[in-house]
């Protein structure tokens, strides 16, 4: 039974889902980095918010896990590319808070626009300031957005609610979209210069990073008010200080810290600053949406395979999950042939479908090919894993899909370049469910791709089988099954048996050294 932790507090829905599901889950919550590093190895699934921080040292101690998943948004708490280079797959929850965290922002925009938590300070202080708080309409202002996905888009769909102008700058926003958000899409310097408001809805990267810059904050429009309920680091804080402390900013709320949790900061204490300890998505109906979400996704995974808002890999239905499955087997049993035999450095692959198998999704069969393909470089590569490390080895690889039914009704075709031109190996389900190798080097042979094996690649001649037979047999190795398969009469053939132990090297040498042999290699699937 895969066992699941979840680390950070969590609807308690999460944990039942999980039970229901057959996993089996630990709550423990507020673990420090090494208490964590000690208990992770035993755990298939790994259930986080965003105190949990998913670092390389966490990663490397946790050998048995298989998935992350995220309650919320931001996975900048996960070490995304290492998780993918150890096959882990890290998902999200995109949308369950996403509403929530959207109206977070107004709620700032307004509590900015009033000085709400000023007035009421002073009014519980007994002072009836009703001078000191003179406010602004929001009504006609020009919202500036930085970020228009899911929640700039709902952020903006509420602004237009309150009859504010939405401007918004994201560079991988359509004219289209804009026009269908009612927003206008601007340059970062056209926002700047005009926003009586700016709100961040970016993630944090590289490139987001201190996008308001002390440099762009002093860009902004005189009396400029600005929310950040995304990400830390999207804002340079010390800067922020200094534009509200000269008065060139009105007011800024932030919900999120370059360090969090944020105990002490410059800001603190300076008029016109709000702040919320990270609550954007602190909602009863967002966390038992997030929490109902992660659980589903990560049982899924882990009880059926399905994979649903992968971060790292490619998603698979948990009702799509059962008919890719025997296929993916297929997948890897071809990818592992095409790697055990072949001699050069693969550049090359092609992954092609054809029959029913032309109707699923081909991804995760061109994750599994390549896992496949590069466990002859590493054992613990699998198809989360497989294609980073292709594309890390400049591998290309294309994808083909056939709406033609050959001469089997579903069929996997796996070709690499070589040196000595195109290979092929194909195979097929029978009975939908038993992963069969086809053809082999454009020679037609059926088997199964179990086990230890032994391949001999020879020229076809009188008596060859026996003595392959006789070899094995005087060294006491029973042959399971046996198949074979050639060009033509007397041309190149091949042999592939099943053995039930390994052929040691000796009794290779000896096969090597019959007459009319090619290759001989040892398989293990
Ligand atoms: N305070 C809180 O509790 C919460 C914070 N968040 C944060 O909000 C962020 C946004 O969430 P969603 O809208 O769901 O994400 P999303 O992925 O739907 O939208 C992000 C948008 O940012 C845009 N973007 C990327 N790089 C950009 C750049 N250099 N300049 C301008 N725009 C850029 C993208 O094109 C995309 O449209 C999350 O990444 C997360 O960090 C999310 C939920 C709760
Ligand atoms: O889990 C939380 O409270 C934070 C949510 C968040 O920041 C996110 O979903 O990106």
């Amino acid at each position: 039974m895969p066992k699941v932790l979840i680390s950070d507090k969590m609807d308690p829905q999460a944990a039942q889902i999980f039970r229901d599901r057959g996993v089996e889950v630990d709550e423990i919550t507020g673990l420090k980095p090494d208490e964590l590093i000690k208990i992770i190895g035993q755990y298939d699934g790994l259930a986080i918010r965003s105190a949990t921080k998913v670092t390389k040292e966490i990663i490397d101690a946790a050998t048995n896990l298989k998935a992350i998943g995220r309650a919320g948004i931001g996975v900048d708490n996960v070490d995304i590319p290492y998780a993918s280079a150890k096959g882990i797959v890290v998902m999200n929850t995109p949308f369950g808070n996403s509403i929530t965290t959207a109206e977070h922002a107004i709620a700032l925009i307004f509590a900015l626009a009033r000085q709400l938590p000023e007035a009421d300070a002073s009014t519980q202080a007994g002072k009836w300031e009703k001078n000191r708080f003179m406010g602004v309409e929001v009504t006609n202002k020009t919202l500036g957005l930085i970020g228009a996905g899911n929640i700039g888009s709902i952020v903006a769909s509420r602004a237009l609610g309150l009859k504010m102008k939405v401007a918004a700058y994201d560079p991988f926003l359509t004219p289209e979209r804009a026009i269908e958000m009612g927003v206008e899409k601007v340059t970062l310097d056209e926002l700047l210069a005009k926003a009586d408001f700016i709100t961040l809805h970016t993630p944090l990267t590289d490139q987001t990073r201190n996008i308001l810059s002390a440099e762009n904050l002093a860009k902004t429009k005189k009396g400029v008010r600005i929310v950040n309920c995304a990400r830390g680091g999207l804002i340079d804080e010390a800067a922020l200080k200094a534009g509200l402390d000269n008065g060139h900013i009105a007011g800024a709320a932030l919900d999120v810290f370059a360090v969090e949790p944020a105990t002490e900061s410059p800001l603190f204490g300076t008029p016109n600053f709000i702040s919320t300890p990270h609550l954007g998505a602190s909602t009863s109906e967002a966390q038992v949406n997030v929490a109902l979400q992660v659980a589903e996704q990560l049982s899924d995974y882990l009880m059926t395979g399905g994979v649903t808002n992968a971060l790292n890999m490619p998603s698979l239905s948990a009702e799509e999950a059962p008919k890719v499955k025997p296929y993916l087997a297929l997948a890897e049993k071809l990818g592992s042939l095409v790697g055990q035999l072949a001699h050069d450095n693969l550049t090359n692959i092609s992954v092609e479908v054809e029959g029913s198998a032309a109707e699923l999704n081909i991804k995760p069969l061109t994750g599994a090919v390549l896992a496949g393909i590069m466990r002859r470089y590493s054992d613990t590569v699998n198809m989360v894993n497989a294609p980073f490390l292709a594309k890390e080895r400049g591998i290309d690889v294309r994808e083909v899909r056939h709406d033609r039914e050959g001469d089997y009704h579903s069929l996997l075709r796996v070709t690499v370049e070589t040196s000595r031109g195109a290979r092929s190996v194909a195979g097929t389900l029978f009975g939908n469910a038993s992963p069969r190798l086809v053809e082999l080097f454009g020679i037609k042979v059926e088997a199964d791709l179990d086990g230890r094996m032994l391949y001999i690649n020879n020229n076809d001649s009188p008596g060859f089988i026996g003595s392959v037979g006789s070899i094995l047999g005087s060294a006491g190795i029973n042959i399971g099954t046996f198949h074979l398969g050639r060009r033509e009469a007397g041309g190149e053939a091949i042999l592939l048996l099943s053995v039930d132990e390994e052929v040691p090297q000796e009794l290779m040498r000896k096969i090597e050294a019959l007459p009319n042999v090619r290759l001989v290699r040892s398989l293990k699937f």
